[in-house]
């Protein structure tokens, strides 16, 4: 199944979700407008793995968990985690989103289970008692690789509260596939935007960038990153003027998450939300879920919220929201080789 199919049906499941943006934005679309949404070419460049497994495959994995007295997690611990993603997640400030992960995380802690989660385009290598990291890449590697080159690809995300020496294997891990030929076409970073430290991570990019791959980041210290000259930014949320105008002078896209950002609350509404600021420039932006499992989301919805009249989306015409996807179908990583 591609991504866009799962993340229709992801929306399906939650179409009567009262909490999410993306929800009401689609409800109040006509059939034409959903159907015209449905047939624009899109790009989802911006879906953590372990962030989109869908919650009813999340369900039934935690069932077998219980099952099987696996003891990384207890299943109370397991079983209390997924509710809470079922019933909908509150947050009060972006700090508090990434404890959600350690239930899901106990679910996908083995080559298999990690296979069978794959529906999402990065991740972050984790060692477990069952994997290693290069264990890891290559099993999301083979489920990514049954699709067309056109469709699918694997970030490798460095979480900023790793190790140096674990984002030294990561990158380690994602040239050596690469070298070989397999489908990891970028790097990234990932994880609390408050933790990490800058300066070590320079080298590592430089690394990467060595390896062929391409690096695209999501933090907030913008202007010492962007010396490394990012393929693409993520969020783009805390930019100062002058980290504005290096970002459009490089015309370097940036990837839009506007469920996660009103969520997360690291953007008050969307009248307020930054891609006004970038559409009004003309800048290259790509429209992107993050987490559909969290944010209950789906590609389909995160265009809804572009077409939807105000308050519930941006009002902007079809001929725009053309536009914004063909800007996303451009702004792929490797598209240049890619061959459907
Ligand atoms: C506001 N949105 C976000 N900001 C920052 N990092 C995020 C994120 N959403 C997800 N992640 C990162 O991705 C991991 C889960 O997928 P993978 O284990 O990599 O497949 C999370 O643990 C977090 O580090």
């Amino acid at each position: 199944m591609a991504m866009s199919d799962v993340c229709i049906e992801l929306l399906e499941e939650w179409v009567f979700c009262r909490w999410c943006p993306a929800s009401d934005a689609l409800a109040s679309l006509t059939q034409a407008q959903i159907s015209f949404i449905q047939s624009l070419p899109k790009a989802e460049l911006h879906a953590h793995l372990n962030g989109c497994i869908p919650i009813s495959e999340l369900q039934k994995m935690a069932r077998e968990y219980s099952e099987s007295g696996s003891s990384s997690l207890s299943s109370a611990s397991v079983l209390e985690g997924i509710e809470k993603l079922q019933s909908g997640i509150v947050l009060d400030q972006i700090s508090d989103f990434f404890g959600l992960f350690s239930a899901i995380y106990a679910l996908t802690s083995n080559p298999e289970s990690l296979r069978r989660a794959t529906r999402a385009l990065r991740s972050t290598p984790r060692e477990t008692s069952e994997m290693s990291r290069m264990d890891y890449v290559r099993a999301v590697l083979e489920e990514v690789e049954r699709y067309p080159k056109s469709r699918a690809a694997l970030i490798v995300s460095l979480d900023r509260r790793m190790a140096d020496e674990v984002v030294s294997e990561c990158v380690q891990v994602a040239v050596r596939l690469k070298e070989e030929g397999r489908r990891v076409v970028g790097v990234d970073l990932c994880g609390d935007p408050q933790a990490g430290d800058m300066d070590t991570l320079a080298e590592h990019f430089a690394t990467a960038k060595r390896g062929g791959l391409t690096v695209e980041n999501s933090v907030k210290e913008t202007l010492k990153l962007l010396s490394y000259a990012p393929d693409r930014l993520g969020h783009a949320t805390f930019l100062d003027e002058a980290a504005k105008s290096l970002v459009r002078e490089a015309k370097m896209p940036i990837e839009m998450c506007l469920s996660s950002n009103l969520l997360c609350k690291t953007v008050s509404s969307l009248a307020e939300h930054h891609i006004r600021y970038y559409l009004r420039h003309d800048h290259p932006i790509a429209i992107c879920t993050d987490d559909t499992l969290p944010f209950r989301t789906s590609l389909l919805g995160e265009y809804a919220l572009l077409l939807a009249a105000p308050p519930l989306g941006l009002g902007l015409s079809e001929n725009e929201v053309r536009r914004i996807a063909a800007m996303g179908m451009n702004a792929r990583f490797g598209k240049q080789s890619s061959s459907p």
